[in-house]
């Protein structure tokens, strides 16, 4: 039962300030991710949490208790990094029980220890190898069979599989979550990779410049993202983002890109409803992801005639690029639809699927239709 608090965490490098006022509380068996670009303040987090690295103001809790000074051997928390760093003269075996050394466990108990984590993780039989004979994914599934080892409360990652090939990345993925599921235990995963951060997360924590950006289940980042970055900065293809302008009739809204001459259709009292979150008139930013964005070849009611560009046909579905007045939108149409570059195609905006953002702050408005 692990439990993992931090408070108004804030931590600088000289005058660089990389976390700013973190707040978050990890519950118990919890897998959080912690996603941003390089730099954000991930790895620094991490590190504080695992007690590698002091913070300026704020507390850590582990379990209800500040741990903040105590030093990371006393905190019984496990460490993963992307480098492998095992130790290459000794054996898988050896490697797995260093930790359990100076514990004064009997070698029966050590050996035990060991062997259900390596049924766990697969690599039973390779325990007498050493690591110069190991793929990268068993020399991974070693160094997390060693932080396993001594039961920790909490197990930290830091890019544990950044350094391996996609397909083994894709592998290990699965393997991670899996041993989460049988393990339970409170884990905190470092990425830069949203796909991983999806995959893997019961909660993803969403960094930029040292800020949280956003805490939430990989539904509700990808679904209602809190602001642009985190829009931006989960889902592939990104999500579209167009400065709007609302025009009101009786009997509908119209959303217009900048150039445009006709607006999207959307559901009339937009404005009003712009207004209760917040909008101020101009500085409208409207967000669509490329499933958001209908396409049809023929004309339809409530559709906008638009001008196909770079087409991707990916197998599975095909992603357009479509001119709407000054600016692109991206679609992704079920596979096979592939238009000619310079085709005219017909494009509605799913109300459904949109999104409104304040330009100057980057918020988002809440508005869902
Ligand atoms: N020991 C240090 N001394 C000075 N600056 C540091 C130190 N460690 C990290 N930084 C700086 O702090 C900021 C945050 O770094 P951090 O490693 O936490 O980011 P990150 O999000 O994990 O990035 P990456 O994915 O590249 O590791 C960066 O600007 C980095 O250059």
């Amino acid at each position: 039962m692990t439990h993992i608090e931090l408070r108004d965490v804030q931590k600088f490098f000289g005058e660089v300030q990389v976390i700013k006022d973190m707040n978050l509380v990890i519950e118990d068996n919890e897998f959080i991710v912690m996603l941003g670009p390089s730099g954000c303040g991930k790895t620094t987090t991490l590190r504080a949490v695992a007690g590698l690295e002091t913070i300026d103001e704020g507390d850590i809790l582990i379990d209800g208790k500040v741990v903040q000074h105590l030093k990371a051997a006393d905190r019984d928390i496990a460490f993963v990094f992307q480098s492998f760093s095992l130790y290459p003269h000794m054996t898988v075996y050896e490697n797995i029980a260093f930790p359990l050394r100076a514990t004064g466990q009997s070698r029966a108990e050590i050996d035990r220890a060991v062997r259900q984590v390596a049924d766990v993780l697969r690599i039973a039989p390779l325990l007498k190898r050493r690591p110069s004979a190991l793929s990268g994914g068993d020399m991974q599934r070693v160094a997390i069979g060693r932080a396993l080892v001594r039961s920790p409360k909490a197990l930290l990652m830091d890019e544990p599989i950044g350094a391996l090939d996609a397909k083994l990345r894709e592998e290990m993925r699965t393997e991670i979550k899996r041993l989460h599921m049988q393990q339970g235990s409170t884990t905190v995963y470092v990425t830069h990779d949203q796909v991983e951060a999806m995959a893997l997360a019961d909660r993803i924590v969403i960094m930029n410049e040292g800020v949280l950006q956003q805490v939430g289940s990989p539904d509700e980042v990808y679904l209602h993202p809190a602001n642009l970055f985190v829009a931006q900065f989960v889902g592939s293809p990104v999500m579209n983002i167009a400065e709007a302008q609302v025009a009101e009739a009786d009997s509908e809204a119209r959303v217009v890109m900048p150039g445009a001459a006709e607006g999207f259709v959307f559901p009339r009292n937009l404005l009003g409803r712009l207004e209760a979150g917040g909008a101020k008139g101009d500085g409208l930013a409207l967000g669509i992801r490329p499933e958001g964005v209908l396409v049809e070849r023929e004309r339809r009611e409530g559709y906008l005639p638009v001008e196909a560009h770079i087409i991707e046909p990916l197998g599975s579905h095909d992603i357009i690029d479509l001119q709407v007045g000054t600016q692109m939108l991206r679609a992704r149409t079920k596979a096979g639809f592939v238009p000619r570059p310079g085709e005219k195609v017909w494009v509605r905006i799913d109300p459904a699927q949109a999104h409104f953002f304040d330009v100057e702050s980057g918020r988002s408005l809440g508005v869902r239709l």
